[in-house]
């Protein structure tokens, strides 16, 4: 079996949001793929109407395939603090043509605030290790897990774009959607993340691909040195980060992996990229797309640093493949 859905960037580039199918009959729900988390949940018809504020919402009474996994609940929190919580149906979850029958769908009862605000998201379906997948007692397997055994290949693709649809797609690697080959590296799964080792400037920096992170957080030490190339860059601590003149022209930031026997492959970051958003409505003063993992505790190659590449996400061999694209 295989599989390829559309991944639609919203505000910018924030998140990527993929048509996912629920149920029998269908109900499609706009999701969040996440590789740095492992819940598939959906707002539902169990979610206070005031914490509804548009989104498409999951109807298990309405789903012919759905049957509740009695006495299972799950409670998440994401890395900007949002969260969410609620109970578990057992139903047919369908991406880009790829069937799961009995995939477990957590519909929320609560979502944070953050949530409540994104109205163009569902809910999130969560692309890491199912080891951190939080349903008790039973935890439950990803979608991907779930698919893995029947894929053509044990394997999915990232192919994110700045402003642009992209795709990802599952089975198999799609030879049209890159440039050169592919560089792949070993995978550290020991926290439930697609932990990697890259390097930048020749220092080593261990980190995990998440596609539901927007920015890149890395080591204070590369960070700073990176905006010391731009004139009127700073540390501004209302803004909780790296601002600069928005007409500054950025520098293309780049990271190599896999640099074993073959050299690796480099991955270039453009610096258009990393000038990610205006601080306010003036235009003046603009926020970094790469920012110090300081406050985090761990390192993330977010979207700013995902977009720029075609990543392959091997379940199987658990490596990470990179390439131009
Ligand atoms: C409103 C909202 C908030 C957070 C997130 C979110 N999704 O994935 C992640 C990152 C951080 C880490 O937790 C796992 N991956 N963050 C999505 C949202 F729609």
């Amino acid at each position: 079996d295989s599989g390829s859905v559309t991944a639609s960037p919203r505000q910018q580039d924030t998140e990527y949001l993929c048509p996912v199918q629920i149920g029998s009959p269908a109900q499609t729900l706009p999701l969040d793929f996440d590789t740095g988390s492992s819940d598939l949940w959906v707002f539902s018809t169990d979610t206070p109407r005031s914490e509804v504020n548009g989104q498409t919402v999951y109807d298990a009474s309405s789903s012919s395939s759905a049957k509740r996994l009695s006495g299972a609940t799950w409670k998440i929190s994401y890395g900007d603090g949002s969260s969410s919580s609620g109970i578990v149906y057992l139903d047919t979850v369908t991406v880009g043509g790829l069937t799961v029958s009995r995939q477990a769908v957590e519909a929320a009862k609560q979502v944070s605030s953050s949530f409540s605000r994104d109205t163009s998201s569902s809910g999130l379906l969560g692309l890491a290790f199912s080891s951190i997948n939080t349903v008790s007692p039973n935890q439950q397997k990803t979608f991907f897990d779930n698919a893995m055994p029947h894929l053509d290949a044990p394997l999915f693709t990232a192919d994110l774009k700045h402003n642009a649809d992209g795709r990802y797609n599952f089975g198999y690697i799609d030879k049209s959607a890159y440039t050169g080959s592919i560089s792949y590296t070993p995978v550290d799964n020991s926290q439930g993340f697609w932990g990697f080792t890259a390097t930048v400037d020749g220092t080593d920096v261990t980190g995990i691909a998440d596609t539901g992170t927007t920015l890149i957080y890395l080591p204070d030490s590369i960070v700073t040195s990176y905006y010391s190339q731009v004139s009127g860059a700073r540390y501004d601590s209302s803004n909780a980060g790296y601002i600069f003149p928005c007409g500054s022209s950025m520098p293309d930031f780049s990271f190599n992996v896999g640099g074993g026997g073959g050299g690796g492959g480099t991955v270039t970051v453009p610096g258009s990229y990393v000038n990610f958003a205006p601080t306010d409505q003036t235009g003046q003063t603009c926020f970094g797309g790469l920012q110090s993992d300081s406050s985090i505790g761990i390192s993330i190659f977010g979207d700013i640093a995902l977009k720029a590449a075609f990543v392959v996400f091997d379940g199987g061999n658990k490596q990470l493949g990179w390439a131009a694209k």
